[in-house]
């Protein structure tokens, strides 16, 4: 029999589009939209999986966790936040909760943690003694799954200055743009910059502005009122509203049709929006991130972008650097990246042959560090021993390998320079191994290991 999904979110299209997801998925899959209607279904209906959202019009997910956890069901309950949730996500497993997913949501990751919960069985309350055990890895592990944090901020000239750019700028109220390829990062430097700013406990609302059919955009942007178009059931909040007093990243913002440019850039000058239907004007205060991988400069010459507009978003604008051009940074990036897969892979990988590290460091990385998140994951999952070996790798890695090696970097990369980074990342945090251990983006336990590799002197 397939496993029962409860799914409570006020959000009714987000809801829609989760069920028809999952129930492709071979789930059976209900929605409701407050927590008080959870609650009565539940008094009745066993659930396996509970997926909320913490903020809900009438109470929020942690009270719906401690009435599923004081009545005992043996239900998982998953919640949905936020990055400016993430605390409060954190105190809910200790509370019971399985785990928290960060929005927006990923499709294939919420796909994962549902299995996950279904393989286990649920837990009542924790006590305090069992929390600390039980909590950290899992915050760990959502963190790394959900792409909000930690930040891993490299040793390559690249990276300082693209840090330099972050840390001077997000104490300001600048839009910025984020011009980099597909997978260099740029909604992480956004959620940085973001976190980085006086806004950071107000919403980061990210928002993929190539997913948004034309003639929803403005009820996407601005929100509509119940019955203003057929299909309006219910009032709903625009993305603008959300992330009122916070920050609102517009990814692919170069996919935006004319008529939404005009609109936006109408509500960025004015910092007022009308939901669909609605006569009332709503003030806001948001700051716009927007990211894009085109040259907006030539969809600006090409009329396909507004020049207004282009000039509102790009105050200051950030290169995000592809991962070939960020050498350095990629033995530290694919450390991380292992650690990662082995939390949420239940593995305990040690790291990766010469071979393979010899390849990462000549492969050219198109996809740029998704590209080496998921090419590990894999290589993690397909790994018997200790050791990523190179058989592991994906065919394509060996037929596109970089054509012009460039000479800095790359030439002066080898072991020698990972020893090299582990001591200035030692010295500069005078010696804590936690804190060397987050400048280099591994764990402590990797950065054990590497200090008796290469015989550190502490
Ligand atoms: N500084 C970082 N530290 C750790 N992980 C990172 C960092 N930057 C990016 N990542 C990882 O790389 C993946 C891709 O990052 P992100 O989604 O920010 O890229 P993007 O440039 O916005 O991609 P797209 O252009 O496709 O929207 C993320 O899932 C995240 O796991």
């Amino acid at each position: 029999m397939s496993s029962k999904i409860l799914v409570v979110d006020d959000d009714i299209s987000f809801c829609v589009m989760l069920k028809t997801f999952l129930e492709k998925k071979g789930f059976n899959v209900h929605n409701v939209f407050s927590a008080k209607e959870a609650e009565s279904i539940l008094e009745n209906e066993f659930f396996d999986v509970v997926l909320t959202d913490i903020r809900l019009p009438d109470k929020d997910g942690i009270e719906l966790l401690q009435l599923i956890k004081t009545k005992s069901f043996p239900t998982q309950v998953i919640l949905m936040t936020g990055y400016t949730e993430i605390k409060t996500a954190v105190n809910a497993i200790k509370m019971g909760a399985f785990d928290y997913v960060g929005k927006p949501i990923n499709p294939d990751e919420i796909l994962h943690t549902i299995n996950q919960a279904l393989s286990k069985k649920a837990n009542p309350i924790v006590t305090q003694e069992e929390t600390e055990i039980t909590a950290t890895p899992s915050k760990s592990k959502s963190n790394a799954q959900n792409n909000t944090f930690p930040f891993v901020k490299g040793i390559s000239d690249h990276s300082g200055q693209l840090h330099d750019y972050i840390e001077l700028v997000a104490p300001t109220n600048m839009s910025v743009l984020i011009i980099g390829d597909s997978g260099t990062g740029k909604e992480y430097i956004a959620h940085s910059i973001h976190v980085q700013s006086k806004r950071m406990d107000k919403p980061f609302i990210a928002v993929d502005c190539g997913a948004i059919p034309k003639d929803l955009a403005s009820s996407e942007f601005f929100g509509h009122l119940k019955g203003s178009f057929t299909g309006a059931f219910n009032d709903k909040t625009g993305h603008f509203e959300a992330a009122n007093g916070g920050t609102l990243f517009l990814d692919e913002v170069g996919n935006l049709s004319y008529e939404v440019q005009i609109q936006l850039l109408r509500a960025l000058q004015e910092r007022k929006i009308k939901p669909v239907g609605s006569n009332n004007e709503i003030a806001v205060d948001i700051r716009v991130i927007a990211a894009t991988n085109e040259d907006l400069q030539e969809a600006v010459k090409r009329g396909d972008f507004r020049e207004d507009l282009y000039h509102r978003l790009n105050e200051f604008s950030i290169k995000a650097p592809r991962l070939s051009e960020r050498k350095n940074d990629i033995l530290i990036f694919a450390n991380y990246f292992l650690e990662m897969a082995n939390h949420d892979l239940e593995k305990d990988i040690q790291g990766f042959s010469q071979p393979v590290t010899d390849l990462f460091l000549t492969y050219d990385w198109p996809g740029n560090l998704r590209e080496m998140k998921n090419i590990i994951k894999r290589s993690v999952l397909l790994t018997r021993g200790d050791i990523v070996q190179k058989e592991v790798l994906p065919q394509e890695m060996f037929e596109n390998l970089t054509q012009n090696k460039p000479e800095s970097e790359f030439q002066l990369y080898s072991s020698k320079d990972e020893e090299k980074a582990i001591v200035e990342a030692l010295e500069k945090a005078k010696f804590n191994k936690t804190k060397a251990a987050q400048l280099l983006g591994i764990d402590r336990k990797t950065l054990y290991n590497k200090i008796k590799l290469y015989n550190i002197d502490l």
